[in-house]
């Protein structure tokens, strides 16, 4: 029987995390791919990730299942037309791309809309390239589907299939739809991260003192402000009518704050801060967060030197992975709390009891 093959055209950090976790999850795929950064592909060979890599498009996309186009979003529709001729009547063409408006115009007048299905995994990081990829990348995490009008519920269902094997979670809507979602909850936050960093840039003192004392807030609400510039030019510019119409939606909500505060009204600002208070804390930040299904608690720290240390051990010596670890401090924690995500519901579960056990206090959100 013929092993599945999939082509990847851009093997960056999505990319590569994609790749790898076909990697992982089935070691007897068959998988090629195309970069112009040459390191990464001989890397991505040596590792075993690739079966085969090469300079440009060719007769390696031939008979391929599934082709991901993980460039920057305005050069993955510059491959079409050469991929094109490699494209059987079954294979899924699918891309990475942040925007979906453009690539499924270009589809449609490429005349590949019967094989494409858009993709979009909610997850991934400021940094960029192969060498920061990793198959858990996606693992808990949604994956967008932006199915053409043309495309057959098989063919929907065999990519759905393949997202669930490699442990993320498919979510279908139409490419519209996704692009103001997106456009509201990644694309905007990106925007004022970068803004803040900018506000602090050119208004600082001239010793620098707010570089200098700025707080856990600013560091948490700035970090995707370290994101590829390269890769956010080409999202605004592809989103462009979706961002500007919810940048004046939010400058309108940023001017309420002006306008309330120059007018010294306390209770009216005091209301706002409530309502976003109110709401922000309605979004559970595990579980069913609008980017990643995770599976976390917070613990509270008994005072005592090697805490942490000592829960992680209690965990490891239950076979429990723990995704992430760290100490978090906000208004509804003041003295701080220690926060656990796993992998899975069940070590979740096992993990509540250990610690409970163990006379520590628990709290889910
Ligand atoms: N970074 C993130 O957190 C996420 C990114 N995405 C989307 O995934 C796509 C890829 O982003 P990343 O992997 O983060 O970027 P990246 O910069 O890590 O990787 C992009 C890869 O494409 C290659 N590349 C650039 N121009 C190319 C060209 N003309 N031809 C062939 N290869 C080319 C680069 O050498 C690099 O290996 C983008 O469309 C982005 O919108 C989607 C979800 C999350
Ligand atoms: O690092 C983060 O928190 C992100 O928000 C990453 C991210 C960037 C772009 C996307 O299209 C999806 C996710």
């Amino acid at each position: 029987m013929k092993k599945t093959k999939i082509g990847f055209v851009g093997l960056g950090l999505i990319g590569g995390s994609i790749a790898k976790a076909v990697r992982l999850h089935h070691p007897d795929y068959e998988l090629v791919g195309f970069d112009k950064n040459e390191e990464s592909l001989s890397l991505a060979v040596k590792e075993k990730v690739l079966n085969a890599s090469t300079n440009q498009i060719d007769h390696n996309f031939m008979d391929c299942d599934f082709i991901f186009l993980c460039a920057p979003v305005s050069f993955n529709s510059a491959y079409l037309t050469q991929l094109k001729s490699y494209i059987n009547k079954d294979c899924i063409l699918t891309d990475a791309g942040s925007v979906k408006n453009g690539i499924h115009k270009e589809i449609e007048e490429v005349g590949l809309s019967s094989n494409f299905i858009g993709g979009h995994p909610m997850t991934g990081s400021e940094k960029s390239g192969y060498k920061n990829s990793k198959a858990l990348l996606l693992e808990n995490s949604y994956y967008i589907l932006t199915p053409t009008q043309n495309i057959s519920k098989v063919m929907i269902d065999r990519y759905k299939e393949l997202i669930e094997s490699i442990k993320a979670l498919p979510f279908v809507m139409d490419y519209q739809t996704h692009d103001f979602v997106t456009g509201g909850m990644s694309h905007l936050p990106h925007v004022v991260a970068a803004s803040l960093v900018l506000y602090m840039k050119e208004h600082d003192t001239d010793n620098h003192l707010m570089k200098q004392l700025a707080a856990g807030g600013f560091k948490d609400i700035t970090r995707i402000a370290s994101s590829s510039p390269i890769m956010w030019e080409h999202i605004c510019l592809e989103n462009k009518d979706n961002i500007i119409q919810i940048l004046d939606d939010y400058m309108s909500i940023l001017k309420d704050f002006k306008q309330e505060i120059k007018r010294g009204e306390g209770e009216k600002i005091h209301a706002l801060f409530d309502s976003s208070r109110n709401f922000r804390n309605s979004i559970s930040d595990f579980g069913s967060g609008a980017l990643k299904k995770v599976y976390g608690l917070y613990c509270d720290l008994k005072d005592e030197t090697g805490g942490i240390a000592t829960i992680a051990s209690a965990l490891a010596k239950e076979n429990i992975s723990i995704r992430n670890i760290g100490i978090i401090h906000n208004r509804e924690f003041e003295d701080g709390v220690l926060k656990i995500e796993f992998y899975k519901s069940e070590d979740l579960q096992r993990a509540k009891g250990i610690l409970r056990r163990e006379k520590y206090i628990v709290y889910e959100r």
